[in-house]
């Protein structure tokens, strides 16, 4: 099904350089309404939701089970990672090409960050029986990631009945951002300490696709790290100080 070019090239520049560079710069965060049109959308709509009635999204952590407690934990999100050139996700491709092309035209905008790369989008659906997502930082320990990017798909959307907010509690400042994850809503911010955030309880399915674009040089020195990580450890694996691990345990 050829999709119509909801925006044109033109449009994602203006996009990027009025709304996205700015709102990233003062903010460290920003999100767009309507990127992709209803028939684009709701095509990626349509596939995600095909992903999670055959069972491709496996489930992702064990929500609210804390050691210890007799709480019924309840299952939490469920995620799938997708390249885009799978059979069944040409919508998503589609959809994540044009997040490509909104991000290279930022890129030379937003200070020397050499974002070259990004990781395959996860798709998360969260099922609507209260899980959520405790506050966390993308990356709090420099593994490479520099913008986290989240396209929500969930029509009709009410926080008030639904929650499932994201909540982001900029570093330094006295507000907090609360933004619904909606239809053909796409959200950038910094995925760094900049931006802890938290998924609010949601009690109706929840459905977003996130990707995380590298910082270059960030992502190389984090790959030197954990080789020199791995090396260190194989060392010690093999030399007898392999014995004195165990008993060190
Ligand atoms: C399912 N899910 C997440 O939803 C978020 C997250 O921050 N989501 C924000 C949002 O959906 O608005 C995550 O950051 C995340 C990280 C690792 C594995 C799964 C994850
Ligand atoms: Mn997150």
């Amino acid at each position: 099904m050829p999709f119509i070019e909801h925006v044109s090239d033109a449009d994602l520049e203006r996009l990027a350089l009025e709304r996205v560079v700015p709102a990233l710069l003062s903010h460290g965060f920003c999100y767009v309404d309507g990127l992709l049109g209803e028939l684009a959308g709701d095509a990626v709509l349509e596939q995600v939701k095909e992903m999670h009635r055959s069972g491709a999204l496996q489930d992702g952590r064990l929500a609210g089970s804390v050691r210890g407690t007799h709480r019924k934990s309840i299952r939490g999100d469920k995620i799938a990672w997708v390249s885009g050139s799978e059979r069944g996700c040409e919508a998503i491709s589609f959809l994540l090409n044009l997040i490509d092309k909104l991000i290279s035209v930022c890129v030379s905008r937003l200070g020397g960050k050499a974002i070259r790369e990004r990781s395959k989008a996860m798709v998360a659906c969260y099922p609507g029986n209260g899980a959520g997502y405790v506050k966390h930082v993308d990356n709090p320990n420099s593994d490479g990631r520099c913008i986290t990017c989240i396209y929500y798909l969930n029509k009709n959307w009410n926080a008030t009945e639904h929650g499932g907010v994201l909540r982001i509690f900029p570093e330094g400042k006295s507000y907090v951002a609360d933004i619904k994850p909606l239809f053909d809503r796409l959200l950038f911010f910094w995925s760094d300490r900049r931006n802890p955030h938290e998924v609010q309880p949601s009690y109706s399915t929840r459905y977003a696709i996130t990707v995380w674009y590298f910082d270059s040089e960030e992502r190389a020195e984090a790959k030197r790290r954990f080789r020199d990580l791995t090396v260190l450890l194989l060392q010690n694996f093999n030399s007898n100080s392999y014995i004195w691990y165990l008993t060190a345990w």
